[in-house]
């Protein structure tokens, strides 16, 4: 019996795709990202099962990508057991991955003004699977659910308690699959049980956060009731006193909505260097000279840094530092500068481990320095396992 699951993962400026063949095969069939999506040069590369990489038309969005990836796929995604799809929130409607059919898509859609980045092109690929694959269980898997455990301290807003009550407001987290799996998978090369470790977790992607995690469970994160809070992004803001919304409405005549997609998509590393939100280009820009990334990159550090800082607030002790993400994967300087801006700490990295991305525990620190670990996400697995469980299920 064909037991392929596909995983979809849409960014607000990727598509990461995975096909598992089994849920005990953790390697999947073939993986492929679509990146750089309404930027220029937008691509498309598949590896694995079928091999392929191209430029996407200039401009393409994630509909595009979508329709190219399953062109280019082919009688390979015939007969499919699920297809996975991560949902960024699920506000308080949804608390674990669920089976969508009509009525749970329509649930799902009063949620998207919560997350307009996400939320409504993870919904665009629910609708445009459903519709291409009939037939074929859709699961969505929620980077809110592994937040449901953030205290109590942590998740309110020090606004009317009846705005919490009433309308939600309070702060959700999120990137939680990817932590779910981080936490699983440090807990493995720490040779610990999950339920024993206390870290201090870095996804820094294009959306970026920070999260604590006591005794295996997410007790604080920097996200809040949207992905806009919390720490410098590609294109968002981050942390910003809610005064300067009326300030740019009296000072330049700024709209609400003109202010919310200025925070929203030309803000962050891409409005602090007046470049690029993409990590890779400003510190390439950086190196020869270019001032607005060695601003954007120097700020972006530092409000990491403050943000570990006080996310260690809800732990008693701190069994690891871990970076994940593309920029917390890859970007060696990045991790450095980090750690060097929380000047509390007396962190000692070994220059040669971080430049390879850790030894084969994910471990850059020196020994006797607090540990500081480099451990890859994998969205996918997650969402596939997940995907697997409810289709057993049902
Ligand atoms: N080798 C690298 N060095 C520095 N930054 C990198 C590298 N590879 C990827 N990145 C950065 O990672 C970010 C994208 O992270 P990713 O987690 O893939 O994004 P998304 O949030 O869209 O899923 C971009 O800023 C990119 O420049
Ligand atoms: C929630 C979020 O910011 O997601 P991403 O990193 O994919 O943009
Ligand atoms: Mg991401």
């Amino acid at each position: 019996m064909n037991q392929s699951v596909l995983v979809i993962n849409c960014g607000s400026s990727s598509i990461k795709f995975a096909l598992y063949a089994n849920p005990a095969e953790p390697a999947p069939l073939l993986t492929a990202l679509a990146e750089r999506l309404n930027e220029h040069q937008p691509s498309l590369r598949i590896k694995g099962a079928i091999e392929y990489q191209g430029d996407l038309p200039a401009d393409s969005g994630h509909k595009a990508a979508l329709l190219s990836f399953i062109d280019r796929c082919g009688s390979v995604l015939q007969n499919l057991q699920g297809i996975g799809h991560r949902v960024v929130h699920g506000g308080e409607l949804f608390h674990a991955s669920t089976l969508i059919d009509d009525e749970q898509l329509q649930r799902l859609a009063t949620l998207s003004p919560l997350a307009p980045l996400h939320n409504p092109i993870n919904l665009l690929g629910l609708e445009l699977c459903r519709e291409l694959f009939t037939g074929v269980p859709q699961v969505a898997v929620f980077d809110t659910a592994f937040h449901q455990t953030l205290s109590e301290s942590a998740y309110l807003y020090g606004v009317p308690y009846e705005w919490y009550e009433q309308d939600a407001v309070r702060r959700y987290g999120f990137h939680g699959t990817s932590y779910r799996y981080v936490v699983q998978e440090t807990a493995r090369r720490l040779n610990k049980a999950a339920e024993d470790c206390n870290l201090l977790i870095a996804h820094l992607g294009n959306g970026c956060s920070a999260s604590a995690v006591l005794c295996g469970r997410s007790v604080d994160s920097s996200m809040g009731l949207t992905p806009l809070e919390g720490l410098v992004m590609g294109s968002r803001c981050g942390d910003i006193d809610p005064g300067l919304i009326e300030h740019m409405q009296r000072s330049r005549g700024l709209t609400l909505e003109q202010t919310m997609s200025e925070l929203n998509r030309n803000s962050g590393l891409k409005g602090l260097s007046g470049l690029s939100n993409d990590m890779r280009t400003l510190l390439a820009a950086e190196a020869e000279g270019h001032e607005g990334a060695r601003r954007a990159i120097q700020v972006f550090c530092f409000r990491v840094a403050r943000q570990f800082s006080a996310l260690a607030t809800s732990l008693p002790t701190i069994d690891a530092v871990v970076f994940t993400g593309g920029i917390g994967e890859h970007a060696a300087p990045v991790r450095q500068r980090i750690l060097a801006a929380w000047r509390l700490m007396n962190f000692r990295l070994d220059s040669e481990l971080n430049n390879r991305h850790g030894d084969e525990q994910g471990r850059i620190s020196q020994p006797g320095s607090p540990l500081v670990m480099v451990v890859p996400t994998s969205e996918e697995r997650m969402i596939a396992l997940d995907t697997y469980q409810l289709i057993a299920a049902n």
